[in-house]
């Protein structure tokens, strides 16, 4: 349609981009075909935009939201949603939603391709062929075989079911522990994850990071799992006592760990970069271009069901 002074009128939906300068979103650019965007709090349009895109770990905090007190919807572009203050949310009636299951593949994929490097001694095999070690010492230490290890899944979402698919593939037997029992599923239940991991070989962790799960692996899960006992760790840093965790693979009282996630990324504790049983993994377990592929898509029709007052696709829920 043409206004009066004949510039053509944009309906596009308004959408604030809400993101740290060193985010992007992947694939950004796509979205102006469907919404008007623009990233500053601000911005003169802050005071109407009723959506927003939370990109990444940027945070939305009351502080954020006085910004905007026409916003109703935050979209979320990860799995974990803890850098934003749900509680908030909720009290204001601003609906969230997260990357639904856009990511769960490639993280399931992650999480096992971290679990065989740790057990197979992969990158630490790398290293010694890299360095020249080989001739000189010779045969490299065993590692241990995946098939028939008792895996316990911390947190049984869309995350946590894709890894269960793939280890039982593998000849694994999987437990697992999250909120609540699911009725659907077979695997054994356990209601807390100091009895998962006294009956497990390896603990993946991959639930969301709430007030409860803060340090759910702590000292005595640590102890449960014992010396021949592996942590996999997808979720978030501070769903593990990382300094725990630290001092039980320092002294050998756990078997070996694969970790994707930290406390205070990007700053990894040092203590772990001596040891040949610990995999370190700067936080990729989404970043493959089909996992941004199927995020952008999930942003954009969560978006477009906002504005067409439809029911969203991927409301955040906790396991
Ligand atoms: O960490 C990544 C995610 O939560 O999707």
């Amino acid at each position: 349609m043409a206004t009066e002074d004949n510039e053509v009128e944009d309906h596009r939906p308004l959408v604030l981009i809400h993101h740290l300068p060193s985010f992007k979103l992947p694939l950004q650019d796509r979205l102006i075909t469907h919404f008007r965007l623009f990233d500053s709090l601000a911005s003169p349009e802050a005071s109407s935009v009723r959506a927003l895109i939370c990109v990444g770990p940027t945070t939305v905090t009351a502080d954020t939201l006085d910004h905007l007190p026409s916003l109703r919807l935050v979209v979320g572009s990860s799995a974990g949603l803890d850098h934003v203050d749900l509680a908030e949310c909720r009290r204001r009636g601003i609906a969230v939603t997260n990357a639904g299951d856009a990511n769960s593949e490639n993280v399931a994929d992650y999480a096992v391709a971290l679990l065989l490097d740790v057990l197979r001694r992969v990158s630490a095999a790398d290293r010694f062929v890299r360095s020249g070690l080989w001739p000189q010492m010779g045969e490299y230490p065993l590692g241990c075989k995946l098939g028939g290890k008792r895996i316990g899944i911390v947190g049984l979402g869309s995350i946590g079911s894709e890894v269960a698919k793939r280890l039982v593939a593998f000849g694994c037997t999987v437990a697992y522990n999250s909120r609540n029992k699911k009725p659907s599923v077979l695997y054994p239940y356990y209601a807390n994850v100091h009895d998962l991991a006294v009956n497990s070989d390896v603990l993946i962790v991959c639930c969301a990071l709430t007030n409860e799960t803060h340090h759910i692996i702590n000292k005595d899960v640590l102890t449960a799992l014992g010396r021949e006992g592996f942590i996999i760790n997808v979720g978030r840093g501070a769903l593990v006592d990382e300094k725990e965790l630290v001092q039980f693979l320092v002294q050998g009282e756990i078997g070996g760990a694969g970790l994707d996630v930290f406390e205070n990324e990007p700053n990894v504790p040092k203590e772990l970069f001596a040891l040949d049983n610990v995999v370190l993994s700067p936080h990729l377990a989404i970043s493959t271009p089909e996992s941004f592929e199927a995020l952008n898509e999930v942003i954009i029709a969560n978006l477009k069901a906002f504005f067409s007052s439809k029911p969203l696709l991927s409301p955040f829920q906790q396991e």
